[in-house]
């Protein structure tokens, strides 16, 4: 089976893995997807309960980079990838409740879930222009994690600059520093004077149209957008389950959503052959995504500043990667559909809801709950939640699906990356930043701010792209 990967938007041409980890939005605006999926029998899942991460990866993400990677050079990518994650587990569960857990996702390099996929997409990166002899440009937005987490898979790659977008002085302390204090000429990081949907909405736009950049190179993403970021989230939904006795028991998720991506990966493993009965879309108060789901219309709000800073996003780009499925993979429709809601909103059909409700649920978690859900789950298991894995356990709890299916959150980030916000929480122990970090605030940092311009912010990569 070799996949390709065809546009939610019908009207760019189909790529190959090599090409799509290369790339980032299709020419014509829509995100790429894989023309059909892996399926995984329940005899073939059950095989896998005794691999370790790394081998678990390799089965579950080789149909996907077919004809592009040999298995052996995946298998030692993939080996390197997790080695020095700080947990040998790689992605440990922990016990809250009698039938609730916590999937910690935050023992990588930068604490947070986003070094499962970065990780890789460096190597991959890596990989892939030694082959080519080729330079990229690496342009990202960020609210707080893809940032430092994309830096870090990414600044040991030769032929690559990057240049990271962050809300300036819309994400922590201890985020900002992970991202500005990597020494490197090819690292170049941009705080606008705008929010992370503007970020993000720059990115978009430098893809659809990237001739700024000089000598013709090539802009490659680190987003979610790019497939590669999608497809290395999949893998710990079917480790995570597989611990808990799956595939002979159906396991529930709840996952911490902004741009839809993390949980769009779960949507994933569901469709492949994982038994997951419900994910819960768990929101901040930015719940754009729990008002889809509630009312059936997708609309734009303007974006609030909240205790969980990541998820600040009201335009969640994977959302799109769901429609396509509900629309029958009609790139003509989903074209339409998002022109309209790019100023404005749109209904979804009545009967695609009916069938996503049916699997998804949603919460809109405020930050007084977010507060009260780490101080409880402090004080009844000495257990310390970062504010976004916070959301995900509250949600959890309001939705009460109530079919004995394990519930397991998704703990998105380490605690210590949010001192502010354990400490909003009345918690009185203050987490600590583990060795690697412990000298993290006498760090040298680097940054420019610009104002929230698309033409500046071109025009500033252009400059400082390396010869
Ligand atoms: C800590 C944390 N939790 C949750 C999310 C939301 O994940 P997604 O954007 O994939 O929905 C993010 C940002 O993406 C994040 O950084
Ligand atoms: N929460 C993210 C926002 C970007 O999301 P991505 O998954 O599309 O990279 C962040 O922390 O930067």
């Amino acid at each position: 089976m070799t996949i390709r990967y065809v546009s939610t938007r019908g009207a760019a041409p189909s790529l190959d893995f090599e090409q799509v980890l290369l790339t980032g939005l299709a020419a014509d605006g829509g995100l790429y997807v894989p023309d059909q999926l892996p399926e995984f029998s329940l005899e073939q899942i059950r095989s896998w309960r005794e691999l370790d991460y790394p081998s678990l990866a390799l089965e579950i993400l080789q149909p996907f980079v077919e004809g592009s990677i040999p298995r052996e050079d995946l298998k030692t990518i993939l080996a390197d990838t997790y080695r020095d994650f700080r947990h040998s587990a790689v992605a440990p569960l922990q016990q809250l409740d009698t039938n609730q857990w916590v999937l910690e996702l935050f023992h990588g390099p930068t604490l947070a879930f986003k070094d499962f996929a970065l990780q890789l997409l460096g190597r991959l990166l890596d990989y892939m222009l030694e082959r080519r002899q080729q330079k990229i440009v690496i342009m990202g937005a960020t609210s707080g994690d893809t940032g430092s987490a994309a830096i870090e898979g990414c600044r040991r790659c030769k032929n690559i600059d990057i240049f990271i977008l962050h809300p300036h002085d819309a994400v922590s302390d201890v985020q900002r520093r992970q991202m500005t204090t990597v020494a490197g000429d090819n690292i170049h990081n941009i705080a606008l004077q705008g929010n992370f949907d503007d970020c993000q909405a720059m990115v978009k736009s430098s893809f659809v149209a990237p001739d700024f950049l000089p000598d013709g190179r090539s802009l490659v993403a680190v987003n979610s957008i790019n497939w590669a970021r999608i497809m290395a989230q999949i893998v710990y939904y079917f480790y995570s389950a597989l611990a808990l006795g799956g595939p002979d028991r159906p396991v529930n998720f709840s996952v911490p959503t902004g741009n839809f991506g993390d949980i769009f990966a779960g949507y994933l493993a569901r469709q492949m052959g994982l038994p997951i009965d419900r994910l819960v879309i768990a929101t901040n108060r930015n719940d754009v995504l729990h008002q889809v789901l509630e009312t059936g219309t997708y609309r734009r709000l303007p974006l609030e500043k909240s205790l969980s800073p990541s998820m600040d996003i009201t335009v969640s780009s994977n959302f799109e990667r769901l429609m396509f499925d509900m629309y029958h993979r009609d790139g003509s429709v989903i074209a339409q559909l998002m022109d309209t809601f790019a100023s404005g909103e749109i209904e979804l059909d009545a009967s695609a809801m009916a069938e996503a409700r049916g699997l998804f649920a949603s919460h809109r978690v405020s930050d007084a709950l977010t507060c009260q859900t780490i101080a409880r789950v402090w004080s009844d298991c000495g257990y310390l939640l970062d504010p976004h894995s916070a959301i995900g356990v509250a949600a959890a709890g309001a939705c009460a699906l109530g079919d004995g299916n394990p519930m397991v959150t998704l703990a998105t980030a380490h605690p210590a990356k949010f001192p502010d916000a354990i400490s909003a929480a009345g918690v009185l122990s203050s987490p600590e930043l583990p060795a690697h970090l412990a000298d993290l605030f006498e760090r040298e940092e680097r940054y420019t701010v610009l104002e929230n311009q698309l033409s500046t912010v071109q025009t500033f990569m252009a400059e400082h792209c390396s010869a």
